[in-house]
């Protein structure tokens, strides 16, 4: 099937730095045949189908590079308190009770907002992950996956059954599913395990996903017990060798960075996250001084509370520009190609993240004409980082197939995943206060 999407008013590629206007992309099946000029169109350029961009921007689809997508099942269970009572008082407990089911609806739930939102491509770390594939499968989104792993809990045999995931689903979904290895973190994961799941991401070619160095207290509980940084220590145990996706990253020792440089770590900065439990803002402009990669991520919606990276980047900007005194870091361009190419970078991606001939079609569409925060126009990019909500969002494609058509979901049933999800995270926040008040 061919697509024209045609008469585009505005068009970031990623691949030109400025955007072009009067614009037209051919889509052949999933992959972008051809972008050109309107004035280019010619009769040799056959569709069966044709999108009215008049009034609208198109951009590549927003990448969100960090999340545990199943965690919309606690959204405001667990607020205003620190990262680690967080975990170990409300969420470890809460999620000791979700079924493998409960995880297929709650990131039901989660893609549900992502489309709506923008997001054409997810990095989920978390538990269920067959069932996770099969609701990225259904949905049509695009995502990279991987069991998380805490060893107190997974050990050996958990070790095996991620590994047997990463291997059996790598490339499937007609590709839209990549997989990972994902140690949840250097202090839930000894060194030996840190050290086997490095080994066995190098013999089968996976790249690894972790947050480090998220709490000033997880900083100085390493430099305690082990007299060097979380991220010097991983360096020790050669973890860096593979490709890491490494969230968070707010503490830094004298010498991580030039680590994360040498090493070409990816980072997933989490500013809301990172904000709401009260973390830290994350060195963003010196990682991209020293030529570090860094992708968005909204880490779960527990911590958030929306998975939505338009509020996640303006988020990124606002507490970059505080935290440097400088009003000139993150301008809006930075902000899109953080969400795209350096997204798609960071998750190992190389064919979305950038809208031209031959890569894959995920894009979206956004309202640049009949909505109050897109006029005037004076610069779109702005209006949409700065004033916009995600509202703005009207269609979003994935690998060539329209997952939100003019604000309607096509692959999702919103009715009963909101149904599901409701009952389910009541079902178990009601069996955890029987158990507390005993
Ligand atoms: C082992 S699956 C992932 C695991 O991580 C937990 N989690 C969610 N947000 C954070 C965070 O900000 N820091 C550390 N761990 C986090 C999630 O609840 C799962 O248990
Ligand atoms: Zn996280």
């Amino acid at each position: 099937m061919k697509t024209l999407i045609k008469n585009i008013a505005e068009l970031y590629t990623g691949q030109q730095a400025e955007s072009q206007k009067s614009q037209f992309i051919l889509i052949d099946d999933n992959y972008i045949e051809k972008i050109a000029p309107m004035a280019e169109l010619t009769l040799a350029d056959e569709y069966d189908r044709v999108i009215d961009a008049a009034g609208k921007m198109v951009l590549p689809g927003l990448i969100n590079t960090h999340t545990h997508s199943a965690m919309t099942l606690l959204r405001g269970y667990a607020d205003d308190m620190p990262l680690d009572s967080w975990l170990q008082d409300k969420i470890w407990p809460f999620e000791s009770e979700v079924s493998a089911d409960d995880i297929y609806w709650g990131t039901a739930l989660a893609a549900i907002e992502m489309i709506k939102t923008g997001t054409t491509t997810f990095s989920d770390m978390y538990f269920a992950m067959p069932q996770v594939a099969e609701l990225v499968a259904d949905s049509g989104m695009r995502a990279v996956l991987a069991e998380g792993l805490i060893e107190a809990n997974d050990g050996q045999a958990g070790l095996e059954k991620a590994l047997e995931f990463a291997c059996e689903y790598n490339n499937t979904a007609e590709g839209r599913i990549t997989t990972m290895l994902a140690p949840h973190a250097p202090y839930t994961c000894s060194e030996e395990y840190l050290a086997q799941i490095t080994d066995l991401a190098a013999a089968n070619d996976l790249a690894v996903h972790i947050h480090i160095s998220e709490s000033k207290k997880e900083l100085a509980n390493f430099q305690k017990d082990q007299q060097r940084s979380p991220i010097k220590f991983l360096a020790d145990i050669n973890f860096f060798k593979n490709h890491v996706v490494a969230a968070h990253c707010v503490h830094l020792a004298p010498g991580d960075l030039e680590i994360f440089r040498k090493n070409k770590v990816n980072v997933s900065h989490n500013p809301m996250s990172n904000a709401k439990l009260a973390n830290g803002i994350a060195p963003v402009v010196d990682y991209l001084k020293n030529e570090i990669n860094v992708g968005l991520g909204t880490d779960g919606v527990s911590s958030n509370n929306s998975l939505d990276l338009i509020k996640e980047a303006r988020m990124a900007a606002y507490l970059q520009k505080i935290k440097y005194s400088d009003p000139t870091v993150l301008p809006t361009d930075q902000l899109l190609a953080m969400l795209t190419q350096h997204g798609a970078r960071a998750l190992n991606l190389n064919n979305v993240g950038e809208l031209a001939a031959g890569k894959l079609a995920d894009l979206i569409i956004i309202n640049i004409d009949q909505t109050s925060f897109s006029i005037p126009r004076h610069n779109n990019l702005s209006n949409l980082f700065y004033a916009a909500d995600s509202q703005v969002i009207e269609s979003v494609m994935i690998n060539g197939r329209l997952v939100l058509d003019s604000g309607e979901l096509k692959t999702l049933d919103q009715e009963k995943i909101f149904y599901e999800v409701e009952k389910r995270a009541f079902k178990i926040a009601d069996k955890l206060k029987g158990v507390s008040n005993e």
